[in-house]
């Protein structure tokens, strides 16, 4: 079976650099002349698959924005899942989860066990727990080819309180982060299959990224305030392994197919050029 970081790099390789991410906030439907509910949350996903699903590399649905319509709300969030995957676009699934061990396993299997509804590409968790009991996630994701991003350096202005606080050791708490998830990446082909979520808000923060070798998922471009030129000061030399990520910002374009295209279009060229 093909790991994650093969599939991630294949895919960024035949559509370019991007995670677009599924976003409906109540002012986007509105935005779009949609209604806030079910019926105008189904149409929004609906667009976004027709316009982009052949064409992105990797999409980010924030299960938040889904789980706000209960169950229907999840229906959606399945199917559009299967059909981004269908497309073959690999499918992040925003969800943040984090628990302790063995909860943490029922999390993982329902997100990356292949059996599964709403069984994605990756998801994203958060580490507040310990990176360690997260292991059970990383484990079944190794197993069906799937990845794990990791929160480590996170774009709102409130992580660094929590994030940049000084362990015993005196690394940030973000660098223990960042050096456990380097170790089980050490010697992956070619990038390993867990990744670290890093703002591209954050400017220069002076964490070492160098040994990671996994993907580094830059969200806050965009609606947040950053740009692909920020991206080379908060990743240095590691910005190869960036892959950039937008929701509002893409989204706002729509409803029109055309001009979601081109969003998307521009976008990826910027990040294009910005990474070099
Ligand atoms: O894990 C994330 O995706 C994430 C981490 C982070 O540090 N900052 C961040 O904005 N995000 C998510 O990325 C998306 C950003 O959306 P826009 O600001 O509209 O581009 C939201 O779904 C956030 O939940």
């Amino acid at each position: 079976m093909e790991t994650f970081g093969q599939r991630l790099t294949d895919a960024v390789g035949k559509r370019g650099p991007l995670c677009v991410g599924i976003d409906p906030h109540p002012a986007l439907l509105t935005g779009w002349g949609l209604t806030d509910d079910v019926a105008g949350l189904e149409r929004f996903a609906r667009t976004v698959v027709e316009a982009l699903a052949d064409r992105v590399a990797v999409f980010k649905p924030q299960s938040a924005f889904f789980e706000r319509f209960g169950s229907l709300g999840i229906g959606i969030l399945e199917s559009t899942i299967r059909q981004l995957r269908e497309a073959r676009a690999l499918v992040l699934l925003d969800v943040k989860r984090g628990d302790i061990g063995s909860t943490m396993a029922a999390y993982a299997s329902a997100y990356l066990d292949q059996s599964s509804p709403l069984c994605a590409d990756a998801i994203t968790v958060s580490p507040y727990l310990g990176v360690g009991s997260l292991q059970s996630a990383f484990d079944l994701a190794a197993a069906n080819g799937a990845g794990v991003f990791v929160l480590a350096l996170t774009s709102n202005p409130e992580g660094a309180s929590v994030q940049h606080a000084r362990a015993a050791d005196g690394r940030t708490v973000a660098q223990t982060v960042i050096d456990e998830i380097s170790q089980v990446n050490v010697g992956a082909q070619p990038l390993g299959n867990l990744g670290l979520v890093v703002g591209a808000t954050i400017g220069r923060t002076g964490h070492d990224l160098s040994r990671v070798n996994g993907p580094l998922l830059a969200p806050g471009l965009g609606a947040q305030g950053a740009t692909p030129s920020d991206l080379r000061s908060v990743f240095g030399e590691s910005l190869r392994n960036v892959l950039p990520s937008y929701s509002r910002e893409v989204l706002s374009a729509g409803p029109s197919v055309s001009a979601l295209r081109a969003a998307t279009e521009r976008a990826v060229d910027e990040c294009r050029a910005a990474l070099g």
